[in-house]
């Protein structure tokens, strides 16, 4: 009897888990654990529930300083191959470097995802979240390097254009910063992109591909629409869908008015960027994806451009081919500011 109803459950499970996966891609699971650090947040929870449902994830550990434990219990009910863990700081731990929970979590990750840290408010840029996301990424990277100082680092917390900066300089000091492991995840700027150009064209999103190069900030964010095959916009349009992408995260901030900042878009951002680096360590050779990462193509230290992954990470920094004059005045705008944001994460990292 038990043997039976067990062999149903599992079959119900399986078949439910196989169009999951139809869904989401159909590489083979070889293994891989991904962490979530703020897992119980407005893109946490909803970033590690793509996550479970990935045929890529087969071990999931949220972290946050609440209520992983709830978020894991109902994740867990969902019939995937990955299985899920919650876990909270171990009482008194503060900062990390003891935490037995953030040490659970951490312990043989693959994939650390960083959504941890407070969101926007109508009227704030995402630089007065510096003061207090700052110290939050760097306690935080500082609990990667000594858990898990092999893993990829993915980092959404806000300001992305300083907080990376800031975690390079802290696994700097811990004697593991390898470059090809550490990126900024600007993949929500490219997907806004492609969802723009998708409605003006008529056609479907996901057939466009818009290198989004820079930052993660304002007008340090810099979508490349000439590189569109077949979008020929007129000069307003131009200006309008570029300033769009820009300032998307303000449209929704604005409209959340007060209640935070993008999550649902900024979750599936999130899982489609993991799923991508998980590909390549499983062995694709063909990803490329935009990310924000140490870089020498430009004179700022980290920028985003296409990047070709591999097994270890980032195995290449890719140029972004020719750009036009209209480009070309948003990237002289931009690189001061840029530059700017960086060089305030590496000053906050080195007092
Ligand atoms: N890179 C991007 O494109 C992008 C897009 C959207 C939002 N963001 C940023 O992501 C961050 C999170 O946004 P949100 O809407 O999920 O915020 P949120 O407030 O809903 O969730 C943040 C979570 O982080 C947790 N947290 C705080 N300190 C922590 C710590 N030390 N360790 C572990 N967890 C901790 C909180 O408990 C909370 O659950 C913000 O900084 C936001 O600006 C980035
Ligand atoms: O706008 C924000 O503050 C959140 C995020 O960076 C976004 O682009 O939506």
């Amino acid at each position: 009897m038990f043997s039976t109803a067990s062999r149903r459950i599992v079959s119900a499970a399986s078949s439910q888990t196989i169009q999951a996966n139809r869904f989401f891609g159909s590489t083979t699971a070889m293994g891989r654990k991904v962490a979530v650090l703020g897992a119980a947040g407005g893109i946490g929870q909803p970033l590690s529930l793509l996550l479970k449902l990935s045929p890529n994830v087969t071990e999931l550990a949220c972290y946050d300083i609440v209520g992983t434990p709830g978020v894991a219990a109902d994740l867990s009910h969902i019939p995937s191959i990955a299985s899920v863990t919650g876990n909270v700081p171990s009482s008194g731990t503060w900062p990390p470097s003891h935490d037995t929970g953030l040490e659970a979590a951490l312990t043989g990750a693959d994939i650390v995802v960083i959504p941890a840290g407070v969101p926007r408010k109508p009227g704030m840029t995402r630089d007065d979240l510096f003061n207090t996301n700052a110290g939050i990424v760097k306690a935080l990277v500082e609990g990667c390097a000594k858990f898990c100082p092999g893993a990829i680092l993915a980092i959404i917390s806000n300001p992305v254009n300083s907080t990376v900066p800031i975690a390079a300089e802290i696994l700097k000091k811990h004697g593991v910063y390898d470059p090809k492991k550490l990126c900024g995840v600007t993949t929500l700027d490219v997907i806004r992109a492609n969802t723009f150009v998708g409605a003006s064209m008529g056609c479907d999103p996901n057939e466009i591909n818009v290198p989004v190069i820079g930052g993660h900030a304002g007008t340090t964010i810099l979508p490349l629409y000439s590189q569109v095959p077949g979008f020929s916009p007129s000069d307003e349009e131009l200006e309008a869908i570029t300033v769009r992408t820009q300032f998307g995260g303000d449209e929704v901030v604005q409209a959340k008015a007060g209640a935070g900042s993008a999550t649902l878009s900024m979750a599936y951002a999130g899982y489609v960027f993991t799923d991508k680096v998980l590909q390549a360590m499983n062995g694709a050779d063909d990803i490329v994806q935009c990310a924000y990462v140490e870089s020498s193509i430009t004179d700022a230290a980290f920028f985003s451009s296409p990047c070709k992954f591999g097994p270890d990470g980032v195995e290449e920094v890719l140029g972004y081919g020719d750009i036009t004059p209209y480009e070309q005045a948003w990237f002289d705008k931009m690189m001061p500011d840029l530059k700017g944001q960086i060089q305030k994460g590496v000053d906050y990292a080195n007092p």
